[in-house]
């Protein structure tokens, strides 16, 4: 008989309830469930804790009282799911499936989002987009997809691979858009950002069905009022819905 379903194991950093701060979902309240571990390297990442593996899964017992308790990794997706639940208030609109970067575990990433889809619970996904193919494995059980646009000069993996990296995430935007997923494409933009790479970019990017979101870096590298008018009016030839939204959780001191 086939198993209806699958417990996987996996490595998580966090699992807390906060205000989603990023993009146009900004302001609803989710779960984060954030996976450790990540195999990209970009200058901006604020994700540090994560982008290793870590002994622990920090949970956080109420939400909002930043007390977080710890579990030794690796944890398996029935008990995330157990504590998903337990963090699921009135007012929740979603699972927030982050990283790290999800799909370095994809039996895992898949197994958690089955879960909440399981459960009834809504999912938001969150991908740098490295694996079209893995990607494939978890877009069927996902409502909303958020999917990064790496730039060169974000340094985010060696040069010569760059190209491999652009394809992979575009096919991932294009594949959450083909099979109904609320779909973000997400760019980050730092004073450094030359315009010719986003002169680059977002031709590929036009007729895509997605919100196209630039996002301002918040810490160092934050990008001048003049900059990012710039690098908007660049986008702006190419696509009519360009948005700028900043990180919204830093303002607001939730996790
Ligand atoms: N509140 C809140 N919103 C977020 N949106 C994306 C996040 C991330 O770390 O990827 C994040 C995060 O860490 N916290
Ligand atoms: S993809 Fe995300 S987690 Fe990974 S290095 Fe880049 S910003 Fe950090
Ligand atoms: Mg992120």
């Amino acid at each position: 008989m086939i198993p209806l379903y699958t417990d996987e194991v996996g490595v998580l950093a966090e699992i807390f309830s906060s205000f989603q701060g990023e993009g146009p979902l900004v302001g609803r309240r989710q779960v984060f469930v954030r996976t450790a571990g990540c195999n990209l390297s970009c200058s901006y990442c604020d994700s540090a804790k994560s982008r290793r593996e870590v002994k622990f899964c920090e949970v956080e017992r109420d939400p909002g009282s930043g007390l977080l308790l710890r579990r030794n990794n690796p944890v398996t997706s029935s008990w995330a799911n157990e504590e998903i639940l337990g963090l699921w208030a009135s007012g929740t609109h979603s699972v927030s499936i982050t990283g790290g970067e999800p799909l370095c575990q994809p039996e895992f990433a898949a197994a958690l989002a089955r879960c909440c889809a399981a459960e009834g619970l809504p999912v938001y996904f969150e991908t740098n987009g490295f694996s079209e193919r893995r990607f494939l494995r978890v877009v069927d059980r996902i409502d909303f997809a958020a999917v990064d646009v790496k730039l060169p000069s974000h340094r985010a993996c060696p040069p010569a691979d760059w190209l491999r990296l652009v394809e992979n995430e575009l096919g991932c935007i294009k594949a959450a858009s083909r099979a109904g997923a609320v779909t973000i494409a997400k760019v980050v933009i730092l004073e450094s950002t030359p315009i010719e790479e986003i002169d680059r970019l977002c031709p590929r990017l036009e007729g895509v069905e997605a919100t196209f979101v630039l996002q301002p870096a918040s810490g160092i590298g934050r990008p001048s009022p003049e900059k990012l008018m710039l690098i908007h009016q660049a986008a702006s030839e190419h696509r009519g819905d360009v948005l700028v939204i900043p990180q919204a959780h830093k303002m607001m001191g939730v996790l």
